[in-house]
C-alpha cells in the first residue's frame, strides 16, 4: 500500500508520528510536508496529496491541519477526491464503509495523538460496503 501525506504547521507533530506508524506497517509514504512548525498555508501541502490520489499514484491520502477543515475543503476541490474530516474512529469507519473516502482529514488541535493513530488504522483497515452507497457516491460530482 502507498500513502501520500501532507499538513500545515498545526499538524507536523501528528504527521511525523503517523509516518512512524505507517512505516512500522510496511506502508510506502510520500511526505509532502511541512516538516516544520513555522506558519505555512495548508493548500500548498494538500494539493500534492490530492493530485497523487487522483492520479492513482497512491492508494490513499492523509492530511492534517488544526481543525481539519481547511485541509479537507482544499482536497475536496479535486473532482475525484472524497475527503472526510473525522474526529472519532466511528466516523472514520463510516467514511470508508459508506462514502469510500480516499483521503482522511484529521483535526490535530481537537483530537489526541493516540486517537489520531487509531483513526488512521481504522481508515486503512475498513472497506467500502458498495451497494446503495455506490449509487450515492456516483452522484457526488457536479458538472
Ligand atoms: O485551516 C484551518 C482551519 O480551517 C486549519 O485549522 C489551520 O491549521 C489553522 O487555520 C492555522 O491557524 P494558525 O492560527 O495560522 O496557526
Amino acid at each position: 500500500m502507498k500513502i501520500a501525506i501532507g499538513n500545515d504547521h498545526a499538524g507536523t507533530e501528528y504527521k511525523l508520528a503517523i509516518i512512524g506508524l505507517l512505516k512500522s506497517m510496511n506502508i510506502e509514504v510520500t511526505n509532502y510536508g511541512t516538516d516544520g512548525t513555522d506558519s505555512v498555508d495548508y493548500p500548498d501541502f494538500v494539493h500534492p496529496v490530492a493530485k497523487d490520489v487522483e492520479n492513482n499514484k497512491v492508494d490513499f491520502g492523509i492530511i492534517i491541519c488544526g481543525s481539519g477543515n481547511g485541509a479537507s475543503m482544499t482536497a475536496n476541490k479535486h473532482q475525484k477526491i472524497r475527503c472526510a474530516l473525522c474526529w472519532t474512529k466511528e466516523i472514520v469507519a463510516l467514511a470508508r464503509e459508506h462514502n469510500d473516502a480516499n483521503i482522511l482529514s484529521l483535526p490535530a488541535r481537537y483530537i489526541s495523538l493516540p486517537q489520531a493513530l487509531e483513526m488512521v488504522q481504522v481508515f486503512l483497515n475498513t472497506k467500502f460496503e458498495g451497494g446503495r452507497h455506490e449509487r450515492r457516491i456516483e452522484k457526488m460530482p457536479c458538472s
